[in-house]
């Protein structure tokens, strides 16, 4: 089997982000140096207020560092942003409840300027995509809490950016509906070879779905543990009864742990 070189798509060299509050500074990330390469799947984990949002807003250039150095694609994330190197998913789905599925793809494509033709073309790919191929007319109440965000992630890959971040995307879905998501997110992640940044709380979907599982604690928000993942890249979902998959869970448990333990001192 031939290895395809690894390139870094973003790399971030002691970066820090301080907010300034009323109730004093707030250190949501301090010395974060992560490179996540072309093709990787990486997961954030970590409890509330870990900068995890923050990182990956940061990534986004919805936030400006403060310290250390960001690059997305080799540029600075401003430039990025302006390249359209990536898509971005949302906790909730924030579809326009007055536009359709297909309308609601299509409104970035169009402020974009693309032509009705090619906004037509990429919306029907990408619902094919996440498997809502036929709901293009539905308006989002038509459809379930899980169908809704599968329909937020076909409108973040309708640009065909490599990056896609994903701030929980699952969160707010019962279990059962989250399984079948996270499989088929792998899927799409195999079918369009995307560079994925994907926040979670759980540590299931964390080991489930990445190659790389970033562990974060707060107070100042900062990474604990970088775990490569061992776990083959075609993954059923029992693979979470092996023992592999048992042991990176432990260690992104002990990560936590060990932030916790840290902030409490
Ligand atoms: N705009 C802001 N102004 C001031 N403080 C902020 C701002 N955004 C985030 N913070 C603070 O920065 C820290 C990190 O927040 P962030 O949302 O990145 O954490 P998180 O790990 O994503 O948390 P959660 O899991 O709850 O979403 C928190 O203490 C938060 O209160």
């Amino acid at each position: 089997m031939t290895q395809t070189p690894t390139s870094s798509v973003i790399q971030a060299q002691d970066l820090g982000l301080t907010f300034q509050t009323n109730d004093g500074p707030v250190h949501a990330l301090k010395d974060v140096t992560l490179t996540i390469n072309k093709g990787e799947f990486v997961s954030f984990i970590g409890p509330s207020g870990c900068g995890k949002t923050t990182f990956l807003r940061t990534i986004a250039d919805l936030e400006q560092p403060t310290a250390g150095t960001l690059t997305v694609n080799g540029m600075s994330p401003s430039e990025a942003r302006k390249a359209r190197a990536y898509g971005y998913v949302f906790q909730a789905a924030g579809l326009y409840p007055w536009r359709t599925i297909g309308g609601n793809i299509k409104l970035p494509l169009e402020i974009m300027g693309f032509s009705k033709a090619e906004q037509k073309e990429r919306c029907a790919r990408v619902l094919e995509l996440v498997e809502l191929a036929g709901f293009e007319k539905k308006f989002p109440w038509q459809l379930s809490g899980g169908m809704q965000q599968r329909a937020s992630i076909a409108r973040a890959l309708a640009f065909d950016a490599d990056i896609l971040l994903m701030d929980e995307p699952f969160g707010a879905l019962d279990e059962i509906v989250r399984d079948r998501l996270n499989e088929e997110l792998l899927k799409l992640w195999a079918r369009t070879e995307k560079t994925i940044g994907f926040v979670t709380h759980s540590i299931p979907e964390a080991v489930y779905l990445s190659t790389k599982i970033v562990v974060m604690s707060p107070r100042p928000g900062r990474i604990t543990d970088i775990i490569e993942s061992p776990l083959p890249k075609e993954r059923p979902l029992d693979i979470r009864d092996s023992q592999q998959f048992i042991d990176i869970a432990h260690r992104v448990r002990e990560g936590l742990r060990a932030g916790y333990d840290e902030a409490a001192e």
